[in-house]
Parts: structure tokens; sequence; C-alpha cells
């Protein structure tokens, strides 16, 4: 069975677009309101439909609605974010310690999507050279879950300030299971217009027409349409 290739609508259209140009990471803004069984289902069903390596579904779905479980990650995290703040100095120190980066406590729902590195056997179609394509697919399945969520009015909070080891002992996972996202789920009062730390001072979004090369690493597009069409979207933003 097949489906036939013809486009979106254009309200479909923009509804994807809005989705991924709204999406934002959620720190400060959960409300404590549960996410009902149905809508987490749905979430959960988006990331399970994300591409992946020799369609080898590395991932699993750790749910953590316990507060006590919670809690120990909490800690994990504050010991974490204190050994990160030493890389900082003077003022981006003081930014630094200002930021809110994760809400574990504050979202009702936490997530845990890991990878499950032996899935399918040793040897996986499209993994023989690079192995880590497993871990770049459970990206994938997380980057459908954010998606989905914004378009649920959902936020969704990436934590990566954690001891990936000490993560794994709380969550018991066996030794071949690595925890790729931690991630605080819940409904929010607002999304911000722009990420976080673009807002709060920290790193702004970078021009896209820089970024974008031609046949080779710093090969300027220059004089090429696609330049002039990412100019007059940059404009139009
Ligand atoms: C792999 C990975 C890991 C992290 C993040 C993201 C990703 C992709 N982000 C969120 C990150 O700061 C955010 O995506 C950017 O600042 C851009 O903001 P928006 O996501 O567009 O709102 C993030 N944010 C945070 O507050 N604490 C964290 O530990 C992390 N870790």
């Amino acid at each position: 069975m097949t489906i036939t290739p013809e486009a979106f609508s254009d309200v479909e259209r923009h509804g994807l677009y809005r989705a991924i140009r709204e999406r934002r990471d959620v720190r400060s803004q959960f409300l404590p309101d549960p996410v009902p069984p149905d809508v987490l289902a749905r979430l959960l069903q988006a990331a399970h439909h994300a591409p992946s390596v020799g369609f080898m579904q590395p991932w699993d779905f750790i749910v953590i609605d316990s507060v006590d479980v919670r809690r120990q990650v909490h800690a994990i995290f504050e010991r974490e974010n204190a050994k990160a703040l030493e890389n900082y100095a003077g003022d981006q120190a003081s930014l630094y310690k200002r930021l809110k980066l994760e809400g574990i406590l504050e979202s009702p729902l936490n997530l845990c999507i890991t990878c499950d590195r032996s899935r399918g056997g040793p040897h996986v179609l499209g993994r023989n050279s690079i192995m880590e394509m497993d871990m770049f697919s459970v990206c994938l399945a997380v980057q459908n879950l954010w998606l989905a969520a914004r378009a649920e009015g959902i936020g969704v909070g990436w934590v990566s300030i954690l001891d990936q080891q000490e993560l794994a002992a709380t969550l018991k996972l066996p030794d071949n299971v690595y925890p790729v996202a931690y991630l605080c789920i819940g409904y929010v009062s607002e999304f911000l217009a722009q990420p976080e730390l673009q807002a709060k001072g920290w790193r702004s979004r970078l021009p896209l027409e820089e970024l974008v090369h031609g046949n080779g690493w710093g090969q300027p597009l220059e004089n090429d349409p696609l330049q002039e069409a990412l100019r007059n979207l940059a404009a139009a933003a």
C-alpha cells in the first residue's frame, strides 16, 4: 500500500513550520497540570515513528512520575551544574548562575529516552561504519516528540547536565542501554518567542546564510539564487 505524494494543504504545511518555529526548550514555565494518558500516548507514538538506522528503533521510553526518582535526578543535576559553573568566570559566571537549566521537579512528568545499543543484534544495517548512528536515531525520536508536544501545547525541556552513569544507575538501565535524553514535560503558562538563552543574553541565533556553504567547507554561495532566497527569508522574519 502506498500514499499519494501530493503536497500538504497550506494549513497543514503552515502548522508543521509553526511547530518547528515555535518549539521551545522549556524550563521555567511549567504548570503542574497532568498530561492526559491519551496525549502522552500520541507523543510517544510520534517519537516511535522517527527514522532509525536499519529500522533499528533503538529507543525505550522511561516514564518517570515518581517524585522520589525525580528528586534523585535533581540531586545529580545540582552536583553536575556546580561543576559546570566552574567553567565560567566573572560576568559569565554570574549570568550562568541566574540561568534556569531544568524543570525536573516543576514539570509533572519526566521522560528518559534511551538507546539500546544491542537491539536487533550486533550487525545493524547502516551502522557498520559509524557506530553512533543508533544514538543519532534516538535524537530524531526526541525531536519528533518535541515537535508533537508543541502542537499539543505541551512544553519539553532537555536536561543534559547530568552524570550519565549516575542517571543510568538511578533508572536501573542495563549496561547496553544509554540514557540519551532526559526530558521534562508538561503544559506551560507560555512559550517564549525566542530561545531562553537568547532572551537572557547568553547566545543568539546565528545567521543561517553564514552556515550554508557551497561544495566544501567555507566555499561561498555568492551570487547563488539560494543565497538570495536565504537573505529574503531572513529579511521577512
Ligand atoms: C542535546 C541537547 C541538550 C540540552 C539542550 C538541547 C539539546 C538539543 N538544552 C536546550 C537548549 O539550551 C535549547 O535547545 C537552545 O537554547 C535553543 O532554544 P530552543 O530549544 O529553541 O528554545 C538544554 N537546556 C537546558 O536548560 N539544560 C540542558 O541541560 C540542556 N541540554
